[in-house]
């Protein structure tokens, strides 16, 4: 569920007039998604994704989001571009909360990418990391395993082994990581989610990158590593593709190559990209009441992840 504000007839018609985007026709919130409430607005312009902010997200950072998507959108990346008011505002406010209007763009999440579709997208990424580096603005990483290792700790550590008695020793393992950190890999603003829900895609090619909200400032391969892990597995972890795996990187290269030191990062990377996920969703687990209309999401499934790196990651991408 994923419309947690109720907007009536006469409030969106009136927020839509603030736009240059002709009369309002029909608004339908949309069920995808957890942190925002989302409509999809057809206009006798066109259609369009109204996203009102609901939580995680401070107000203050929205410039960085919505100008990441316009300087990105401007370089022909496949992402939807803000739609400014009539002012030139990128968001407006509505009951309080912060909202914006972004381009609709056409496609599908893949449920079960193929190593073309995978390719296709790796390319996307190389692209969007070389276009993003000239944007202007910056952005810390608040779950750099730095960060995300500290969310771990400072969990219960029984709440933690009551939802696998495996999973507290990801604390140890984390650190592992944190320590080996390189801090000097080539950076730019990275997507840093991109999961198959955050892509679209129209047969093999990618029509949309969407939810850029946890974007920052990072290693490029580090967001390739978020990327393998997110598309080169099933849902559970339990069973990797090489072929997507290998085609993801390969796609990913043919546009920017991977440097040595980045190669050799990358089973390294891809442990941090495991430490992120175990951590969010562990808080998420542990915070989210069991009858939530939320479906909660298994932090297992990254540890199993986690595992096959360390086993097998210097062969991966060597
Ligand atoms: N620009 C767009 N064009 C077309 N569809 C979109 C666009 N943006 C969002 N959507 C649709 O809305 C759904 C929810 O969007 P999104 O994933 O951004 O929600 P969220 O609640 O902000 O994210 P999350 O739950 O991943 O934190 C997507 O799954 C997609 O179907
Ligand atoms: N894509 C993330 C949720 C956003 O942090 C996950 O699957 O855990």
């Amino acid at each position: 569920m994923a419309v947690y504000t109720h907007l009536g007839a006469e409030d969106l018609a009136e927020l839509i007039g603030h736009y240059d985007v002709g009369d309002l026709v029909s608004a339908k919130g949309i069920a995808e998604g957890v942190s925002n409430s989302n409509w999809l607005i057809e206009t006798t312009g066109g259609r369009y994704i109204l996203t009102m902010y609901e939580r995680r997200i401070d107000t203050g950072e929205l410039p960085f989001f919505l100008g990441l998507l316009d300087h990105l959108a401007e370089r022909d990346c496949p992402v939807p571009a803000t739609i400014h008011d009539r002012s030139g505002a990128a968001f407006r406010t509505v009951d309080g909360k912060a909202v914006a209007l972004i381009e609709f763009l056409p496609g599908v999440s893949p449920n079960q990418p193929t190593a073309t579709q995978a390719q296709a997208l790796g390319t996307a990424l190389a692209e969007m990391h070389l276009a993003a580096q000239d944007y202007a603005l910056s952005r810390e990483n608040d779950l750099a395993p730095v960060g995300t290792l500290a969310m771990l700790e400072a969990l219960d550590a029984d709440a933690l082994a009551a939802i696998d008695p495996a999973l507290p020793s990801a604390i140890d393992r984390g650190r592992e990581v944190v320590a080996a950190w390189p801090d000097d890999l080539p950076s730019s603003i990275i997507h840093s989610d991109l999961f198959p829900d955050n892509v679209l895609m129209l047969g093999d090619a990618v029509s949309g990158m969407i939810d850029f909200y946890f974007a920052c400032q990072g290693a490029m391969a580090y967001d390739l590593a978020v990327t393998h892990a997110a598309w080169a597995f099933d849902g559970t972890g339990r069973t990797y593709d090489p072929a997507i795996g290998s085609a993801l990187v390969e796609g990913y290269c043919a546009v920017r190559p991977l440097g040595d030191d980045e190669r050799a990062a990358m089973p390294l990377l891809a442990q941090a990209a495991c430490l992120r996920f175990v951590a969010s969703r562990a808080e998420d687990w542990i915070e989210t009441p069991a009858d939530a209309l939320v479906t909660r999401k298994d932090p297992m499934d990254f540890v199993r992840r986690w595992d096959f790196y360390a086993e097998n990651g210097a062969a991966l991408f060597a």
